[in-house]
């Protein structure tokens, strides 16, 4: 049999050599909806498919690079698309720029950023927000944008007033990103459905382009990305997706799950496919899988079975407190460890808010377990990388008036509230970005010469160091951190808190480094501050290390692991509060749990504690109303020393209980929206810049002076940018930047006399000062 086809069933083996045409494959958890894509894949390379015609789309960076990752094991040397929506998104509109107003250059903002964005649109503009946030206006915002609203097309509707002030700030709030030519997050998808929906001719040829595209997980499409997909299955509807409807985690992200419901009478023509065989769980943990989601009314219903023997029972355990349940669960990890029945990376635990990470940290770090916890973008968050890389982005676009702001008085260089306001009005009045306003300064009304003065020399920075643009990454970070002061304003700080920013800053030298070697001969920073931007939750994940990992439960979408334990299963968090009141958001929270669930493979347990401390607040909890559903007469269940407690376990009645707890307080830790923009923390001392390495340099002038014989004495590795060295000739000098790699390692100097010199480290005679 063909190899490709071998480990396949006959189901997947039809989808997988499925060639033209629409194609749906449906089916539940497990059952190899992914596989399907990638040997689909390669199936299409092998029929003599191009691989630029085969365009894969998934939801995050991780999945994307499992996929790609499997393909090329498959069908070596296939060059094909696979990649997320935003970053197809932002490759389609760097092509076609132009069409939506945009600069190719464009910058696009995190959530803090267009945050800050609408935040001044609303000041400057005096709109009248009434009790409405930034948040609620920029969420309404969101929404409109992933209904494929545009500010020019949105209607107040009477009775909502919030629905009145978001039209008039959402066009204002357009105006100003186009002005800065930035997008946001959810600008890449309106913007490239809005081109694909109204210029003919660039869909036509991207449709062309794209012949064969497939969507995994589809069921959390939204309204944009869906019309972007239909866009490009008009002439060559070849339109392949896989999807779960009881899967769909995403709804107040816009997901629709009407976009795989009406999959079939969109294309009359579709090949459906099931899939009913689970590969990854034992029938116990598909048993309570399936009780549960048979408890919500809107889905359609599948079967699904497995060949797997039974396994060992799901438990539910009830636990004293919070601090019980990590102790139990990092005890018991630990056990199985020793016992060598387990490696730590077999585990996984799940939650439904980071915010509940913490004491489970706490109990795996007690009971010596090595864990890694998923969050996602935070490193690229921190105020000192946000700042660094806003000179990144004002050198990549000049237009980028957010930029502009973070940078202008970053180190502080005197430039007060006050010249900037007088720089914005002057830059609103004309017209003109904000570094073209600061350029005339001198011109700027009721500005001070000094203050003028100081501006410039803002803009003369700039300049200079957009000279670098082409340059490698390493050494574009390295010159900003030398040239604005920022890193001697942190290193002669004494705080506590700069120095931790100061081992950040080294890390992204380390990350930049990484990213030149992966990408040499310099001219890439677009690409580094796409990844920078576009970077999700579960990008840091190594999962080539042993540890446990940690995870929301929105993170372990389409992932696998043998043992899971699913903790705080509890009235409030999950369901989560904001739910309750809502038949179909409690829908999609029993979907939360269904997929936290279907994870496991071999083992599952679910927990929750009686008591809980959070948000600074201890109170009786109320066990989920999920668990009631559960099929308990086969789950073992687990009953704490109940001497703690000080009551029996009423395991008929326990839905009722939680009659101490305090409404007013409730649990309303809400971090989803954060989930685009959040990084591996794990404990402090994981990040290896933070271990500078000692410099060891044997100077070369103990050698015979001969380049062969100096180059493998040195070590170009323990230099560092910022470091004070002395050369020979020239004496003493500071590293301002540095590029390269081995022996082509290369470091800036600068010398107190002879100015800025370049050289090949590997072969010049340098020592650290001090040594
Ligand atoms: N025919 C098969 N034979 C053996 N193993 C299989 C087969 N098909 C799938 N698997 C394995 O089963 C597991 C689940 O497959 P996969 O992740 O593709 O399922 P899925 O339908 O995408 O699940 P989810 O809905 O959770 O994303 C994987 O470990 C996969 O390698
Ligand atoms: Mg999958």
């Amino acid at each position: 049999m063909d190899r490709l086809l071998e480990h396949l069933n006959q189901a997947q083996r039809d989808a997988v050599q499925h060639v033209e045409g629409p194609m749906l494959v449906l089916a539940g958890p497990g059952s190899g909806k992914t596989r399907v894509v990638t040997h689909r894949i390669a199936h299409l390379i092998r029929e003599g498919v191009p691989a630029s015609h085969i365009l894969a789309l998934t939801f995050t960076n991780k999945a994307a690079e499992e996929m790609k990752k499997r393909v090329e094991e498959l069908t070596p040397g296939g060059r094909t698309w696979v990649s997320t929506f935003h970053r197809f998104g932002a490759r389609l509109l760097r092509e076609h720029a132009e069409y939506v107003g945009l600069t190719p250059n464009f910058t696009i903002y995190d959530s803090s950023d267009a945050k800050q964005t609408l935040k001044r649109v609303i000041e400057a503009g005096k709109f009248r927000t009434m009790h409405y946030s930034p948040e609620r206006i920029g969420a309404a915002i969101s929404s409109a944008k992933n209904k494929l609203v545009t500010a020019d097309r949105y209607e107040p509707r009477t009775g909502s007033p919030l629905s009145h002030i978001v039209a008039e700030v959402y066009p204002a709030y357009q105006k100003r990103l186009l002005a800065s030519s930035a997008v946001d997050f959810d600008d890449l998808l309106l913007h490239v459905a809005n081109l694909l929906y109204t210029n003919a001719e660039v869909r036509a040829t991207l449709d062309s382009r794209y012949r064969y595209v497939m969507v995994d997980e589809y069921q959390d499409t939204n309204h944009a990305q869906y019309v972007m997909l239909r866009a490009l299955s008009v002439d060559y509807p070849n339109l392949a997706a896989t999807g779960d409807p009881d899967q769909s985690i995403y709804g107040w992200r816009g997901a629709d799950i009407n976009n795989i419901l009406q999959f079939e009478s969109d294309f009359p023509t579709v090949n459906v496919v099931r899939l009913e065989q689970n590969y990854r769980s034992t029938p116990n943990v598909l048993r309570v899988a399936d009780q549960l989601i048979r408890c919500n009314l809107r889905r359609k219903k599948k079967s699904l079975f497995t060949e797997q023997a039974e396994g060992a029972a799901v438990r539910l355990a009830q636990y004293t407190n919070q601090d019980d349940e990590a102790k139990q669960i990092g005890l018991s990890i630990a056990q199985q460890i020793a016992s060598g029945k387990r490696t730590a990376s077999d585990f996984a635990i799940f939650y439904r808010v980071n915010a509940l990470s913490r004491s489970l940290e706490r109990g795996l770090r007690e009971a010596g377990v090595p864990y890694q916890m998923i969050r996602g973008q935070e490193f690229y968050q921190r105020k000192e990388i946000k700042d660094v890389l806003g000179y990144c982005q004002l050198i990549n676009n000049p237009r980028d008036d957010q930029a502009v702001l973070r940078t202008i008085n970053t180190p502080t260089r005197g430039i007060g509230r006050k010249t900037v306001d007088l720089i914005s009005e002057y830059a609103y009045i004309h017209g003109l970005p904000l570094l073209d306003a600061a350029r005339e300064a001198v011109q700027v009304q009721g500005l001070a010469a000094r203050s003028a003065k100081k501006a410039l020399g803002y803009v003369q920075l700039v300049d200079k160091l957009s000279k670098l643009a082409a340059g490698e990454m390493e050494e574009i970070l390295g010159t900003i951190l030398e040239e604005t002061g920022y890193r001697k304003t942190l290193a002669e700080s004494e705080s506590e808190e700069d120095l931790n920013r100061l081992a950040n800053i080294e890390e992204l030298l380390t990350d930049a480094r990484q990213f030149d070697e992966k990408n040499p001969g310099g001219g890439h920073l677009e690409t580094y501050l796409e990844n920078a931007w576009l970077v999700n939750e579960t990008d840091d994940w190594q999962d080539d290390t042993d540890k446990v990992t940690m995870m929301t439960l929105h993170a372990a979408k389409g992932l696998e692991f043998p043992v899971v334990y699913l903790v705080a299963v509890e009235q409030g968090l999950l369901p989560h509060e904001r739910s309750i009141n809502d038949e179909d958001q409690m829908e999609e929270e029993r979907r939360l749990a269904f997929v936290g669930i279907t994870r496991a493979e071999q083992e599952l347990q679910l927990s929750y504690a009686v008591h809980r401390d959070f948000r600074g607040q201890r109170r009786r909890t109320v066990p989920s109303p999920f668990l009631l559903e559960l099929p308990r007469e086969e789950m073992e269940l687990i009953e704490p020393n109940n001497d703690s407690l000080g009551y029996p376990m009423d395991w008929d009645n326990f839905g009722e209980g939680g009659s101490e707890r305090d409404e007013s307080n409730s649990f309303d830790e809400y971090d989803q929206t954060a989930t685009p923009v959040e990084a591996t923390v794990e404990l402090d001392e994981s990040r290896p810049s933070l271990r500078v390495a000692a410099a060891q340099i044997t100077t070369a002038s103990k050698l015979s002076g001969k380049k062969e014989q100096v180059a493998p004495t040195i070590d170009p590795d323990s230099f560092r940018q910022g470091m004070t060295v002395v050369h020979p000739e020239h004496g003493p000098g500071k590293i301002v930047a540095l590029s390269g790699v081995g022996d082509n390692r290369r470091a800036t100097i600068r010398f107190a006399t002879a100015g800025e010199k370049r050289y090949v480290l590997a072969y010049t005679p340098l020592r650290v000062a001090g040594k």
